[in-house]
Parts: C-alpha cells; structure tokens; sequence
C-alpha cells in the first residue's frame, strides 16, 4: 500500500510484481476500490508489474468535496502513472475507469500500448439519471442506492450467494462525496468524438446480464476503434472480474500475449 500526493489529491495505489515486468494498469469502477480486481490477479501470466490505485474519492485516496470532473479523474491518473514512470502500458479500465482510460488515451498515447475497456461505454446513462443518483447519495446516503445497483452490478445467481454481501459493503463504504463526485464527472462526459480518433490495439469485453453497460453499448464502442476486438462474458453482469474471474482472466491473458506483453499461450 503506498499513497503518492498528486498536488489535488492523494492517490492510495499498489504495485505487484517485478519492477522490470510489462506494466499493466488496473482502474475500477464506481463504487469499488482496486480490491475489485483481487479475484483475478492470481490467474494472469506470471511476470506482469500490476499497478492498481483508488480513484479520488474512493478506497483509501482522499476525498475533496464533490463534484469532480472527468478530466481531473484522468490527470490524477496520469500524474500516478508519470510518478512511476509508466509507458506502454496495457490500460485495464472498467466502467468509469474504461472512460479514464478513453481520456488518458487520446490525452497520453505514449503511456498506453493497449486499451481493454471493459464494461463501460463512450457515454454512460443520461443526465436524469445521474442527477436523481447524486441526490439520492447527497441526501439519504449511499446505503439508499445499494439494491438497485447491486442488481446493476451482477446477475440473479450471484445475487443470491452469500459473496454479495462483500460487494455490497464495499460500496456502502465508499465516501458519499466520492460517489456523486465521480457520477457528477460521468454525467458530463461524452467519448464519442475522441474515441472515434483512437488508433491502438483495443479490447472491450461485455457482462450479458449488465444492467448498467449492456453488450450492444460496449460493442457500439468498440466498433469505433479499427480492428478492436471484442468478448461477450456470459453469466455476468457490470462486474465480470468478480462474477466470471478465470474467463476474465482467459481473455486478459490471450489479449496481452496478442500485443505482445506476455509470450503467447499454448494450446
Ligand atoms: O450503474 C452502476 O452503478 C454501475 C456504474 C456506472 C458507472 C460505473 O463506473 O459503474
């Protein structure tokens, strides 16, 4: 655990593996800190520098009054990555954390090698709706929104298991300022022009049962981006790292062999 002081905020953030590994940086979604990342890492190739941090307002970062805007949320990132002298990463980013990685993409190319956007969009929700979100957080608390977006976040049959309690306390436990803060940035932001210009290897991976970024959304996405390709998980929904981690991690395996950040994979 390490924090670094951007000069705005600090960033609480975690380095795994060996100094001198192909980096690949993790940025999650809202409402979860980078443990949500945890049931994956165990299953990816051997070797990789995993970088993972909790965007402001979020995890063990510090929390500024809300609301936040998208670009603050991706120069944070960019100051961390610059921090540890990251280039050609591979950038994992989930939700929210797929629109930091659309914005520091076309704002910082010589940091990224590869994008994999999972489970978000150009565009997430409409302005309604993060507005009523905002003033459900603001005024009843974070814990009056935790059904509806537990069914968002995963499908019937891990609803109904007793992991779903970890999730649902882990966004109950996230600061109600750092939840509309960063939906107030979601609320105003539209990828669609910048993300048409992207030209890397890209990835986007959809949950079937997301109740928050469906397929169709995702897919919309990555037919922006020229040659990207594009995985369905089944039996998952917002969160497929949680819900299916050794397809997640399959498919994040056989995509960073592709761009050449781990030897490919037998068989
Ligand atoms: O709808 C949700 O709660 C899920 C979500 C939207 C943006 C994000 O990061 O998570």
């Amino acid at each position: 655990m390490q924090i670094f002081d951007t000069g705005d905020v600090q960033l609480h953030y975690r380095v795994d593996g060996p100094e001198d590994g192909a980096p690949v940086v993790f940025a999650n979604s809202l409402g979860t800190d980078m443990r949500l990342w945890d049931p994956i890492l165990p299953l990816l190739a051997p070797g990789l520098r995993i970088i993972r941090f909790d965007k402001r307002g979020h995890g063990l970062s510090s929390c500024p009054p809300a609301p936040y805007s998208m670009g603050s949320l991706i120069t944070d990132t960019e100051r961390l990555l610059d921090h540890l002298n990251v280039r050609n990463c591979v950038f994992v980013g989930l939700s929210i954390g797929g629109m930091i990685a659309q914005g520091l993409a076309v704002k910082r190319l010589d940091m990224i090698r590869a994008l994999v956007l999972s489970n978000t969009a150009t565009k997430i929700g409409t302005r309604d709706i993060w507005a009523e979100r905002i003033a459900g957080v603001e005024q009843h608390g974070i814990e009056s929104l935790a059904d509806g977006i537990m069914q968002r976040w995963f499908s019937d049959d891990f609803r109904a298991t007793p992991d779903l309690a970890l999730w649902r306390n882990m966004l109950t436990r996230q600061p109600d300022a750092g939840y509309a803060g960063c939906s107030a940035a979601i609320s105003h932001s539209d990828f669609m022009t910048p993300t048409s210009g992207l030209r890397l290897p890209a990835l986007g991976i959809a949950g079937s049962e997301d109740g928050s970024t469906p397929p169709d959304l995702v897919r919309e996405m990555m037919d922006l981006i020229p040659a990207s390709k594009f995985k369905l998980i089944r039996r998952a929904g917002h969160l497929p790292c949680v819900e299916q981690p050794q397809e997640y991690a399959d498919i994040l395996n056989d995509f960073l062999a592709s761009v050449g950040h781990i030897p490919k994979q037998k068989g």
